[in-house]
This record gives C-alpha cells, structure tokens and sequence, in this order.
C-alpha cells in the first residue's frame, strides 16, 4: 500500500523554484532514498512531506492524508529526522527523550531509546555537550520514538562514526521490515545502495533518474580496472580502455567476462595486472556518468 504519494509537487522559495514538478511514491515497508547534488531540492521535499511547507502547486499525501491539513494525525504517525535538530541544548539527554515521549503516542520506553541511539552512556550529558555525531543519534531516537508508519530521514547519518552508521542502518532496516514507508536522503552513495529499495535522483528541482535500486544498477556497465603495464600501448590490449593517470579503466557489461580476457591477454606476455579492480556498477558510477546530471 502506498504510503507517500506526491504528485507534480512545486515548491518555491520567493520567485526561486527549489521543486518544480516532482512525482514519486512509496510503499509501506519500502525505503526509497531521494538523491541529488547540493541544492537539488531534497530537503525542500521532505519539508513538504513533514507538513512543514505547503505545496505551492501539485499534491503530497502521506498515509492518504494531507501533512499540511492534517498536520496533527500526520505527525502521530511520522517519524522526522530533518537536517537540523531543534534540541533545547541545556537538556540532558535523557530530559530530552522524557520531553518527547510525553508528546509522543505510545512511545518507547526511555532505555530503549538510549539503547538504540547507542547513548545510553551519555543519558546525563547535557545536548550541547554531544559531538555532531552524537546529536544526530538523539535525534534518530526521537524521529523513532513512536515507532512511526512513514520516517522521513534527511540525511540521517552525517558525522556520524561508522559503528553508528551501521547502526542506524541495521535500525533503519528494522523499521521497514516491521512495515514503515521510509524516505530517505543522503550525499553516501553506498548508504542508498545499502538500504534503499527504490530511488530517485534530483537535479535542479527535477527528477532525472528514478526506479529500483538493483534493476538500475543491473543496466549500467561495471568496470575493470588496473594499472597499465610499463611500455604497453593502451590500443594494444584485447579491450578499448580509458586512461586515468597510469590506470586503465575498461568499462563492461559483464567485468568478470572483461577481466579474464584482459588476465589472459597478460599472461601470454608474462605481464602482470597490478592494482586490478573487478567490479559492478554502483550508484556513484551512475552520478558519474553524468546520468544525473
Ligand atoms: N529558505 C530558503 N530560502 C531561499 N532559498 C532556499 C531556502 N531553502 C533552500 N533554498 C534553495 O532551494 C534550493 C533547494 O534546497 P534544498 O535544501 O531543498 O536542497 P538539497 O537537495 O536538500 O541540498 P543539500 O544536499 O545541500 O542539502 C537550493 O538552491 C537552496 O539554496
């Protein structure tokens, strides 16, 4: 079942338009990551979505209710994670958690909170006195507080040691199997490509790319990589390769397929392949390729 709906969204800011016409979904137990350059206008979307601006043309529906309209019942049931915290810095940590789970609909208990944001050693520290790190943890716990169906995450794991991130990834997981539609942005490439089911990639307030995570990447090329051999003439080799620096980048459909010929090639002139790297595509090769731009 659909969970976020948003349909030919405009969002400006002034005469500046941060969102012009963006369309997307997402199901119930789906992650869909919303990527983009700086400036895209990811953050503009969530904020319509978390029923903090309204749309200036276009709908979005969250549960099938309007988060604008229906501010109160769409809050219940949402879990935010925006790009800046509100905290009241003189709280400790666990105050905060108290604070929140009193306006929070059956909340989790407080130890499960600190447990979960891995801040259990830090419940008497006061907010102000966490690393960046720290404070995006609280917040994660907070946005999670209520087990929430829909989870907007902006880019939720920013500073964050890579411990945390594995946590918050596992965490992230965790809610979607138990049914939450999630969104999620993210400059981490491999953080979409790790969590997210589906995306979509933004570009001056436009989609430019979008679908499932693994069929996209099942249609782009992977590459093969490895340092030229001294005296060897690129156009010499069984494959057309690219050349950056001294290392060759040969791009291919099937790069294991690529890598035996070019190790085959190599042996019969007792060369050897140094530095090779055999891999499929990633989401990062597909900003590369200037697809999302
Ligand atoms: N309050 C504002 N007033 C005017 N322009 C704004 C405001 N907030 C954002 N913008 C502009 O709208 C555009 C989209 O910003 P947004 O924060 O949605 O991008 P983003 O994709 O989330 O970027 P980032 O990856 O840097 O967080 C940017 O050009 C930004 O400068």
């Amino acid at each position: 079942m659909t969970a976020i709906r948003v349909s030919g969204l405009v969002s400006r800011y002034g005469g500046f338009t941060a969102v012009d016409g963006v369309s997307f979904e997402a199901a119930r137990g789906e992650v869909f990551a919303l990527l983009g350059r700086n400036g895209a206008g990811k953050s503009t979307t969530v904020e319509v979505l978390a029923g903090f601006r309204r749309p200036d043309e276009g709908t979005v529906r969250v549960l099938g209710l309007d988060p604008a309209g229906e501010r109160a019942e769409v809050r219940r049931r949402t879990g935010v994670m925006a790009q800046e915290a509100g905290f009241f810095p003189d709280l400790t940590v666990a105050r905060t958690i108290d604070t929140w789970r009193d306006f929070t609909a059956a909340p989790r208990p407080r130890a499960e909170a600190l447990e979960l944001a891995g801040l259990t050693a830090k419940a008497g520290t006061r907010v102000r006195q966490l690393s960046g790190g720290e404070k995006r943890r609280l917040d994660l716990a907070l946005a999670t507080l209520g087990r929430p169906e829909v989870l907007f995450l902006d880019e939720p794991t920013t500073g964050m040691d890579p411990q945390a991130r594995r946590a918050t990834w596992e965490l992230v997981r965790e809610l979607a199997r138990a049914g939450a539609a999630i969104l999620l942005t993210t400059h981490y490439l491999e953080e979409a490509q790790r969590l997210a089911d589906t995306m979509a990639i933004m570009d001056a307030g436009r989609i430019v790319t979008a679908g499932g995570i693994t069929q996209t990447l099942a249609g782009l090329r992977g590459r093969v990589a490895f340092r030229l051999p001294a005296g060897v003439d690129p156009a010499e080799l069984p494959l057309p390769v690219a050349l950056d620096g001294d290392t060759a980048v040969c791009a291919a459909d099937d790069p294991d397929l690529a890598a035996q010929r070019l190790l085959g090639w190599a042996a019969e002139r007792g060369l050897r392949l140094t530095g090779l790297e055999v891999r499929t595509a990633t989401l990062e090769d597909l900003f590369l390729d200037g697809s999302a731009r």
